[in-house]
């Protein structure tokens, strides 16, 4: 390839394409009859994740011609360049180093002349003292009551990540310890913040300020808020403002100047890198929430889970690695079968907001148009993602799965085992049939929607408005358990598979340039909406929005 070549020149994705048009009639129900040997051919287990891609519309030929374009696309030498920490944040220039973040202690990682490992475990001791004092009920308000509820004001990747798991691990909460909630805020119109502020005691709330930049507007307007909320209840005479500071806030940035310009005491400031990309740091101090959530031996044990799918990225080849295998079942239903959206379908309630934490982590990463050498790509990138619990969705949009216009691949999540530890025998005999039946609702899914019509037998001729095409292709993700361990390997599954992707599309995953312009224009909006001036440059429909909310200020 020249300097200048996109990778779609390259015969490797030429090969593809003309593969592509081949199989272009080939209905998925199809390829199970062509080879008993699909399930074994394209499943692969790694650090507790069983990952089904045989209901991938391909063959094996497809594969071995997307692990040639992964190697022309230089993804072996890419993931041995983001695990040393070489500087693949190309348009920041500097490294993505998120895995240092779930490296055990006595490992080294050397950086432009540093070990990063020693100071990765540094804040890890930080966090657990101040977890241990709020597990103990030492941790104390200003007016010596022992705090009971924990706000992350955070938004991004300063909120997705820890509210995702605090609740896919509510599980996990340790027994026998001073009772603390976790709670989350991120709008910035405060709808959130204000429910709380309703509801709980200024004396037992400590707000934690979770922003990488600390700069950020939403999360900055709920701190004032909450700030001002504190001091007109404490303040009165009972306590002095350095005292709520030191008891009601706790700081996570990547900027320590300006945690202690906004007032933060130094024993209060978790600081964690500049190379820990937002999106990828729920590892670190921004997991904090999370650890008081769960605890630190649980936490530590996400970090595990996490480190064994970092090993096995490192080391399986790439016909076995599975967030490479993941990675290329996307590029080929993107790239080559037009299949541009893409739904995320966890069958188990805890993982409720794994959507909207991959909604961040794929499309902001990969959402990218141009290359890292500077050209517009000529072909597709990040297809649009969403998602909800599966069995809501199946009551909610699956009829466009199922009967729309739109081709989509799905990926099915589910843990095989679920409530061996409750207590009752009789409960645990029902919510594990209600188990059973949520797994037979997932499996029959991706069979209908790979089938159609066919799932069914013997079902007669249909109409057809009853007539389910199929032939959609999806993955299956089985988890051994949900643990802290298993949910670790798979956000650390797609984090990698995000990376394959953007190496494949030459694209920079670690930079968000793309969100920077419409804050910018929100600063100046807000001017004009405040001041009454200016409006008149804007365009007419922006205009008359405006003016409507003046009208409607007016009036009441
Ligand atoms: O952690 P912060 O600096 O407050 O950033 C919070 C979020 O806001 C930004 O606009 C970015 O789009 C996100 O990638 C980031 O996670």
């Amino acid at each position: 390839m020249t300097e200048t070549a996109t990778i779609d020149q390259h015969p490797a994705w030429k090969a593809l394409l003309d593969h592509a048009e081949a199989m272009r009639d080939v209905h998925l129900k199809d390829l199970f009859h062509e080879s008993d040997q699909r399930y074994p051919d394209f499943s692969r287990r790694a650090a507790g994740l069983m990952l089904d891609l045989s209901k991938q519309r391909w063959r094996r030929e497809t594969l071995d011609k997307l692990l040639a374009l992964a190697r022309v696309a230089g993804v072996p030498k890419g993931i041995e360049r983001l695990l040393a920490g070489e500087r693949v944040n190309l348009s920041e220039d500097r490294p993505a180093l998120h895995t240092a973040l779930r490296l055990p202690a006595d490992a080294h990682l050397n950086v432009e002349g540093e070990d990063v490992v020693p100071g990765v475990h540094r804040t890890l001791k930080r966090m657990a003292a101040m977890v241990d004092k709020f597990h103990a009920g030492q941790w104390r308000g200003a007016t010596g009551k022992a705090v009971t509820d924990v706000v992350n004001l955070g938004v991004g990747g300063s909120d997705l990540g820890p509210l995702m798991v605090t609740h896919a691990l509510a599980d996990y909460r340790p027994r026998d310890i001073h009772p603390v909630e976790v709670h989350f805020a991120s709008t910035m119109d405060g709808s959130q913040l204000a429910d709380y502020l309703t509801r709980f005691n200024p004396e037992t709330t400590l707000f934690v300020l979770s922003s990488k930049s600390f700069t950020t507007i939403d999360t900055l307007s709920n701190a004032r808020t909450a700030q001002d909320w504190l001091m007109g209840h404490l303040v009165n005479g009972r306590g002095d403002r350095d005292l709520v500071m030191r008891q009601h806030f706790i700081g996570v940035s990547a900027s320590p100047e300006k945690m202690s310009e906004w007032g933060i005491s130094d024993a209060n400031q978790l600081e964690f890198w500049e190379w820990v990309g937002g999106r990828y740091s729920l590892w670190g101090a921004i997991g904090l929430p999370i650890a008081v959530a769960v605890g630190m031996d649980n936490f530590r044990e996400l970090l595990a889970g996490a480190h064994e799918m970092d090993r096995h990225f490192a080391n399986a080849a790439l016909e076995d690695n599975l967030p490479v295998l993941l990675a290329l079942a996307g590029i080929w239903n993107v790239n080559f079968l037009d299949i541009r959206a893409h739904s995320i379908l966890p069958y188990e309630g805890r993982l409720e907001f794994f959507a909207s934490y991959l909604e961040q982590l794929e499309m902001e990463s990969n959402g990218k148009s141009t290359t890292n050498s500077g050209q517009t790509t000529p072909y597709s990138t990040c297809p649009v993602l969403w998602g909800q619990l599966g069995p809501n969705a199946q009551h909610a949009f699956y009829q466009l799965l199922h009967q729309g216009t739109q081709p989509v691949e799905c990926d099915f999540i589910a843990p095989m085992r679920r409530y061996d530890r409750i207590e009752d025998d009789a409960t645990r005999a029902l919510l594990k049939e209600q188990h059973r039946l949520t797994l037979a609702n997932c499996f029959a899914q991706s069979r209908v929607l790979m089938l159609g019509d066919e799932a069914i037998e013997d079902d007669g001729p249909r109409p057809n408005h009853k007539h389910y095409r199929g032939n959609q292709p999806s993955t299956t993700l089985l988890l051994d358990r949900l643990t802290p361990s298993t949910l670790g390997s798979l956000v650390a599954l797609y984090e990698h598979k995000v990376f394959v992707q953007a190496t494949i599309w030459d694209i920079n995953p670690f930079d968000q340039w793309g969100v920077e312009l419409g804050k910018k224009i929100a600063t100046q909006t807000e001017r004009v909406l405040a001041s009454h001036e200016g409006v008149e440059a804007l365009d007419e429909s922006s205009r008359h929005l405006i003016e409507a909310v003046w009208r409607a200020e007016e009036q009441r």
